[in-house]
């Protein structure tokens, strides 16, 4: 049996580095995995946890989402240029006011999140139509397809890269290719942790009284909370998405995160949009105990609701 190529971009941390490791694990050695990052001298900890699969079921490469050239080089040096799994992993987070932003921090996001799966599709999509084979995965976020209280831009950077992929999606099909967006919720990593430092350090002083109160007292003050209710592992990201890699028929859009699930259903159960805003409206300014009661309610609903969330597309297990 020929090993699937995969080839991951974002490996020195989170869910990058999980997903890594899961897939060169695979029980029945199906992939040869291709692991990157944009800075070799994070390698440190991918190397620990890939313990002997490095050198067998997976190398690791340079390759930074912002460079063509990085990119180019990196899928010139496997053998036939051959990517059978490309996973766009690799991005980052930005939390605050727009008011205090600066263009060009909102573009250094657009540039990772956004321009660095178009980067990579462009060097590897003409290949695998020319094949007429291939899965392209992209970690998006419930946030390519919900907006979040100051995550103005990184909401719009993912969903970017929804609407890009399902214009693409048409066209995969016609070569045989999948495509499959996996849209984690909150999940523990040092996104968490960059994210939280660099919006504490915000400079406040151009947003009004009201907003810089907003994000202070309501949203990075519940901030830690979110995540240590709803947050997710990255393993249990990198569980899913190696189930999805596996199936015949995968899904187009897959949340990986049952806990979240009530939250992004708003969206489809009102045509007018106007449900999941009041709601969030609602659970964030009525009152810190409507706050606290959402999130446990949430919790609730899992346990309620956990069968009919399993991955039923799944035709191969
Ligand atoms: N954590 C969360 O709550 C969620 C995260 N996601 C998404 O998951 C993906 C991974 O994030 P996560 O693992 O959580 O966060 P981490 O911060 O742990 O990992 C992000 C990875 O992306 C890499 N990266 C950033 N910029 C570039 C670049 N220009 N070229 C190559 N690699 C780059 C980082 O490298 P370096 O170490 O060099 O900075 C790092 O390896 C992201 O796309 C994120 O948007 C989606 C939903 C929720
Ligand atoms: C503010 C707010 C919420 C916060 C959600 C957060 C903070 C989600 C983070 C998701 C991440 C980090 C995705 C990464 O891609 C809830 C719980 C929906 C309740 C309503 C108001």
């Amino acid at each position: 049996m020929t090993q699937k190529v995969v080839l991951i971009t974002g490996c020195s941390s989170g869910i990058g580095l999980a997903l890594a490791t899961r897939i060169a694990k695979d029980e029945k050695k199906r992939f040869m995995v291709y692991a990157t990052m944009r800075n070799l001298a994070k390698v440190e900890p991918l190397v620990e946890a890939a313990g002997r699969t490095l050198g067998r079921t997976m190398e690791i490469k340079q390759l930074d989402v912002c460079s063509e050239e990085s990119i180019k080089a990196c899928v010139d040096s496997l053998p036939e240029r051959r990517v059978d799994i490309l996973i766009s992993n690799a991005g980052m987070g930005l939390i605050g006011p727009i008011e205090c932003q600066s263009i060009d921090e909102m573009k250094t996001v657009m540039d990772t999140n956004f321009f660095g799966l178009v980067r990579l599709l462009k060097e590897i999509l003409p290949d695998m139509k020319k094949r007429k084979k291939g899965h392209i995965v992209v970690i998006s976020s419930v946030m390519g397809i919900q907006g979040i209280l100051f995550n103005d831009v990184y909401a719009a950077s993912k969903f970017a890269v929804e609407g890009f992929c399902e214009s693409l999606a048409v066209q995969a099909l016609r070569f045989n290719l999948n495509i499959s967006l996996i849209e984690p919720g909150p999940v523990i990593t040092e996104f968490e942790r960059k994210v939280y430092e660099e919006g504490m350090k915000t400079d406040l002083s151009k947003a009004d009284k009201i907003t810089a109160d907003m994000f202070t007292n309501i949203y990075l003050k519940n901030y830690n909370q979110i995540f240590e209710t709803l947050g997710q592992t990255a393993e249990d990201v990198a569980e899913h998405t190696h189930k999805i890699i596996t199936m015949d028929n995968p899904p187009f859009r897959h949340q990986t995160n049952t806990l979240y699930t009530p939250m992004t259903t708003l969206k489809y159960a009102d045509p007018n949009g106007d449900l999941p805003i009041d709601t969030f409206y609602k659970m964030v300014f009525e009152h810190d105990k409507v706050f606290n009661a959402s999130l446990n309610f949430l919790k609730l609903l899992r346990w309620r609701s956990r069968k009919s969330f399993t991955l039923e597309k799944d035709k191969s297990s």
